[in-house]
């Protein structure tokens, strides 16, 4: 955990920008997962919470899947996540689409400044729209699942965690990382406010969202490798294009 100053300038002119790239580039490559907490301070986390907040009252987000509480075992069904994508150009989403390019800068500015100039010898050259969820709590959960199981484009995916005064012991919502090759080792992630997460979207990294018993909120966006997503595109049409952005004259 990374406590980094942060202030209104541009992430890139940003005194430690450098340092966040380093740090993310050392913890994906030994890790391949990369937490980073005060991301973007106070008061801009609390302008995208409420940007969240809002959109969220609006009730604007796709209903969650229904699913069987297992917990409970009985055949009660619960709502579990409700999503909706955000491109951040929205007028009422200015907050979250700055969040949304300093999530860029970092990862681009950790894709260039890697000795061999790839972050994981990816070329990363888009990126889908910006993923806002809520687990409306009440026991809500998240299979433990890969991200990219097989090989549509998607190489990293960044979480940006909002959620305020949480306690995972009352409210639940550990996202749990069970990393490839580590044995029984796991990686306990707490969806602290103004957090983000990196780590490699394929099957190194099968993760799971257990039950929260508070709403629980979080930007997802999903980082495109440029070869394997031009193959992913040959092989099937990649779902939902609608939701994928590419870089402008990336790289
Ligand atoms: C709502 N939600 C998710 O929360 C996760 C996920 O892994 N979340 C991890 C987390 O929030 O810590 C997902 O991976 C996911 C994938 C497709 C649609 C919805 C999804
Ligand atoms: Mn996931």
């Amino acid at each position: 955990n990374h406590s980094v100053v942060s202030t209104d300038v541009p992430m890139s002119k940003r005194s430690d920008y450098v340092d966040l790239c380093r740090n993310i580039i050392r913890d994906m490559d030994l890790y391949g997962v990369c937490v980073l907490d005060n991301f973007l301070g106070y008061e801009r986390g609390m302008s995208v919470l409420n940007e969240v907040m809002n959109l969220y009252s609006m009730g604007v987000f796709k209903d969650g899947e229904l699913v069987r509480n297992k917990a409970s075992n009985n055949l009660k069904t619960i709502r579990g996540d409700e999503i909706i994508w955000v491109d951040g150009r929205e007028n009422s989403c200015k907050h979250i689409g700055q969040l949304i390019s300093d999530v860029d800068s970092v990862v681009m500015g950790s894709n260039q400044m890697n000795d061999n100039g790839k972050l994981g010898n990816y070329t990363i050259n888009g990126r889908t729209k910006a993923m806002v969820a809520c687990y409306p709590g009440h026991g809500s959960h998240y299979v433990k699942h890969v991200d990219n199981p097989n090989k549509d484009g998607r190489c990293i995916t960044a979480i940006y965690y909002l959620n305020k005064d949480w306690d995972i012991k009352e409210n639940g919502g550990l996202l749990r990382i069970f990393p490839e090759g580590w044995s029984d080792q796991v990686a306990d992630i707490e969806p602290l406010f103004d957090r983000i997460l990196f780590f490699w979207s394929d099957r190194r990294n099968p993760h799971e969202v257990q039950p929260a018993f508070k709403t629980r909120y979080a930007i997802t966006l999903w980082y495109f490798d440029g070869n394997e997503k031009e193959e992913a595109g040959k092989k099937f049409h990649v779902a939902s294009q609608s939701n994928i952005c590419c870089f402008e004259n990336a790289t």
